[in-house]
């Protein structure tokens, strides 16, 4: 069974080829594939189907609003083996994916995910260094509630991109400060968030620039989140009282530029695809 590996900004993926969505993606074997011990290691699976096919093989119950049945669809998984709407730095690496191994050759198209159809520009797809654009969508805003790390509140905002985050901008927070965080294990209200949640802690904007980490609902600390860094964004920007601007987004693998405006995002970044090889078929069997 062929796999790829790549990380947008160290978030990283395992990329799996399955055009008519033929294989049983059981959240054991996902968590197995993510674990970096027993298994590959990564934060996320990112499997490569057609929309049309993930319906028939019953994945997906209909076809997301903006997507089509010939588009490739971005069916993600998160290291846990959870299923989430949306992934950021994922549909970078999907389009780099797709335009390196030429199941794509126009530098503009839709990839498909749970949260709808997202339209990428590739600027580059090399080998191995990618560029990618995504017209993220709308990025509604939630209303405000709280985040707990070592017993301090951080003050932060609801934002849906598709899948839901709580941005918390403390002006307190130094780049330096931001880095001594725990972040194994943060506290937020399940009440406001009943399906689980992102949190991003960021400094606010200077020159342009914030600095964010991230938990990841389904995974834990990463290096990198998409869709977080799009939510981090807006409420960096709401924080300096402006609803659009350009956001450099500094995260612990890189950095990636935000675009809001008129109510929409577009996020850039750098995708970098590491390898790709055969899973042992009799590995992958035995853990169905
Ligand atoms: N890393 C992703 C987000 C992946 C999904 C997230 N963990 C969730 O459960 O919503 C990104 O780059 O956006």
């Amino acid at each position: 069974m062929e796999f790829s590996k790549g990380h947008g900004t160290e978030n990283d993926f395992v990329i799996l080829p399955d055009p008519d969505a033929r294989l049983d993606l059981a959240p054991e074997r996902v968590a197995a594939l993510c674990d970096r011990r027993r298994g590959l290691g990564a934060d996320g699976v990112l499997r490569v189907a057609r929309g049309g096919a993930l319906v028939a093989a019953g994945v997906l119950p209909g076809l997301p609003e903006g997507t089509g049945a010939d588009d490739w669809f971005m069916d993600y998984r998160n290291a846990d083996g959870s299923i989430a709407e949306m992934c950021g730095n994922g549909v970078r690496v999907f389009a780099h994916y797709l335009t390196a191994h030429r199941l794509e050759t126009r530098p503009e198209f839709v990839v498909g995910s749970r949260a709808g159809g997202k339209p990428v520009q590739v600027h580059a797809a090399g080998p191995v260094f990618g560029d990618v654009t995504v017209d993220m969508g709308v990025v509604r805003q939630l209303g405000d509630s709280t985040a707990t790390l070592d017993g301090r509140v951080y003050s932060g905002i609801g934002i849906d991109v598709g899948n839901p985050h709580l941005a918390c901008v403390d002006p307190n927070l130094t780049e330096a400060g931001l880095a001594t965080l725990d972040l194994t294990a943060p506290g937020f209200d399940p009440g406001f968030f009943p399906q689980g949640v992102n949190i991003e802690f960021l400094t606010p904007i200077l020159s342009g620039s914030v600095h964010m980490r991230v938990h990841e609902r389904g995974v834990g600390e990463t290096r990198s989140c998409g869709t977080g860094t799009v939510a981090a964004a807006a409420a960096a920007l709401r924080y300096d009282g402006s609803d659009e601007g350009v956001v450099q987004v500094r995260i612990p693998g890189g950095s990636v530029d935000v675009r809001i405006e008129k109510g929409r995002a577009w996020l850039r970044g750098p995708s970098v695809l590491v390898a790709s090889g055969e899973l042992g078929d009799e590995w992958w069997s035995s853990l169905g």
